[in-house]
């Protein structure tokens, strides 16, 4: 590509058979391709497009991912003489200089109390990692509907992002993170809150839950309740990426209303006999284990369950991607040692709610990435676009959802930077005492807010939000499935009740206006 041409040189190329156009500084031959383009041949013969520099106009139809598959850069014939390229594709790790692209601490010449030099070094570390690692398997598995590739999850594995997935402790300890890049004991909350902002930046919501989702929220029970024995076969599997773990908790009886599930666990001698159904469990179509709450004698019980030819999944077409896994399953007098009991028989209830708390700051930890992602996405598109000879951000009422959208992210962010903080410096029984309540709080305000980002995304982007691929294909996957945060780990009405319940428990007998 060492060729130069003058933009005169260029300009003659400009009829079907012989069609030149540059774009951002390089110079294209599409004679052959605009019989094959998908945009069809007849816009690319316009007199503004045909032997022209079409870069504006390219880049109001196509994203800059376009020029970048391998069958298209092939067009690609030399670059005009004395111009540049303006337009790379930011390298991995690149932090975004879109205002509002990344949460301050990440943005040059702004500082926070919550971070250290080890999280920033650790953020670097961990977003070259997925955006090199990952990122093209998410894309690949969001569109396919497939499992996470098993060479992606063995790379995870490596670095030990499977088990630094289920926040700091004593399951890290021993541990190389991240290649040594932090001591297993510094591990905390906000090296956490950086893995799932991270992995969340993909535009694409089955695979946040298809990266693993079920081990995360499945695997607690098994490493606070389980006999040492059960802890030291399967927790070295599933962090090893060698086996899937799933949480089985609600029915098609109960959702939110955890009490009213059906599934039994009978006693027969050294065994549980597992009876029943489970539905929405992320993971599950292709789990090994399963974490599973069942109706005992006395209460509820909560066992883990081995996956063998009682149990079978059928994966449920969901509005988002099948890539999460999300499966119906049954479990057929399923034979459970008893030795795989989580807990106290009778105590089932304590176990699932111990863990509600980190999965619900979870959830918001990526609602709000995937958030952040949506007003990069706008903030560009709004500038790029150009509507009525203006860009399309020159309309106030454009300014005015940006506005919107933003106050949203950034007021999550703080939320969530606080109670992260508070996590870091209580212990476990003081975050559950005084952290339910506004960690519930916060999930319900993210992912109401997040609805309402999606919705005022979609205004921006027009019908290109309303397709799968092209321009508006993140904003598209966010309004589809931004529903997902305001259910998954609890409903968001659910939420906010209990949140201001625990408010209420709190209200000193003395309070008087
Ligand atoms: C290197 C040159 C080009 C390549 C490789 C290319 C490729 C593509 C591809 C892959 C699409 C499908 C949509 C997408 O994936 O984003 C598309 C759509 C389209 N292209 Fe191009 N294109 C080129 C240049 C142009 C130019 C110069 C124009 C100028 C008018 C143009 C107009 C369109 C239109 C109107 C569509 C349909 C957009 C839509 O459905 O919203 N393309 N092009």
């Amino acid at each position: 590509m060492s060729k130069q041409f003058t933009l005169e040189e260029v300009a003659k190329h400009n009829q079907p058979g012989d069609l030149w156009v540059v774009i951002d500084s390089v110079v294209y031959d599409l004679s052959r391709f605009a019989d094959l383009h998908p945009g069809g041949p007849n816009v690319l013969f316009v007199d503004a497009v045909a032997g022209q520099d079409a870069t504006q106009v390219f880049f109001g139809l196509h994203r800059l991912e376009v020029l970048q598959r391998p069958q298209y850069k092939r067009l690609a014939i030399g670059t005009v003489h004395g111009q540049k390229s303006l337009l790379q594709p930011p390298p991995p790790g690149h932090i975004s200089r879109v205002p509002y692209a990344e949460a301050t601490w990440l943005v040059p010449g702004y500082s926070s109390p919550y971070y250290s030099a080890n999280h920033r070094k650790f953020q670097a570390a961990v977003r070259t990692f997925f955006e090199e690692v990952v990122r093209p398997a998410a894309i690949e598995s969001e569109d396919n509907g497939k499992k996470i590739p098993q060479d992606v999850v063995d790379k995870m594995a490596e670095v030990n992002l499977i088990a630094m997935r289920l926040g700091p402790g004593k399951h890290l300890h021993g541990r190389k993170l991240m290649n040594g890049l932090v001591e297993p004991e510094e591990f905390d909350y906000f090296h956490e809150l950086i893995i799932n902002t991270e992995l969340a930046r993909f535009g694409g919501r089955g695979f946040v839950d298809g990266i693993l989702a079920g081990a995360v929220i499945g695997l607690p029970p098994v490493l606070n309740f389980g006999s040492p024995e059960l802890k030291a076969r399967v927790v070295p599997e599933v962090f090893g990426g060698k086996k899937y773990l799933a949480l089985a908790i609600t029915e098609a009886f109960a959702g939110s209303d955890v009490g009213g599930i059906q599934t039994t666990a009978v006693r027969d001698g050294d065994f549980w006999v597992v009876t029943g159904t489970k539905k929405w469990i992320t993971n599950g179509h292709f789990a090994d284990y399963f974490t599973t709450i069942c109706k005992t004698e006395s209460g509820f019980t909560v066992v883990l369950v081995e996956r063998d030819d009682t149990v079978s999944t059928k994966a449920i077409k969901t509005s988002y991607s099948s890539t999460a896994g999300t499966a119906y399953v049954i479990f057929n007098k399923t034979r459970v040692p008893v030795s795989n009991t989580l807990g106290e028989v009778g105590n089932g209830m304590k176990v699932i709610l111990s863990n509600f708390n980190h999965e619900r700051w979870m959830v918001t930890c990526t609602a709000l990435a995937a958030q952040r992602v949506v007003v990069e996405e706008c903030m560009k598109w709004s500038s790029q676009r150009i509507v009525f000879g203006k860009p399309l951000n020159s309309q106030p009422v454009i300014r005015a959802k940006l506005a919107k959208m933003i106050g949203l992210v950034e007021a999550g962010q703080s939320w969530l930077e606080s109670i992260t903080h508070n996590m870091c410096n209580m212990s476990y029984a003081e975050m559950s005492d005084k952290l339910a309540g506004p960690i519930a709080l916060m999930k319900q305000f993210v992912s109401r807010g997040g609805q309402e980002i999606g919705n005022d995304a979609t205004q921006v982007f027009g019908g290109r939000a309303l397709t799968v691929s092209g321009m508006g294909k993140v904003i598209e996957n966010y309004h589809r499935t931004s529903a997902f945060d305001a259910i998954l780990a609890g409903a968001e009405d659910v939420m906010a009740d209990l949140g201001v319940r625990q408010a209420m428990k709190r209200m000193p007998q003395t309070a008087r206006l």
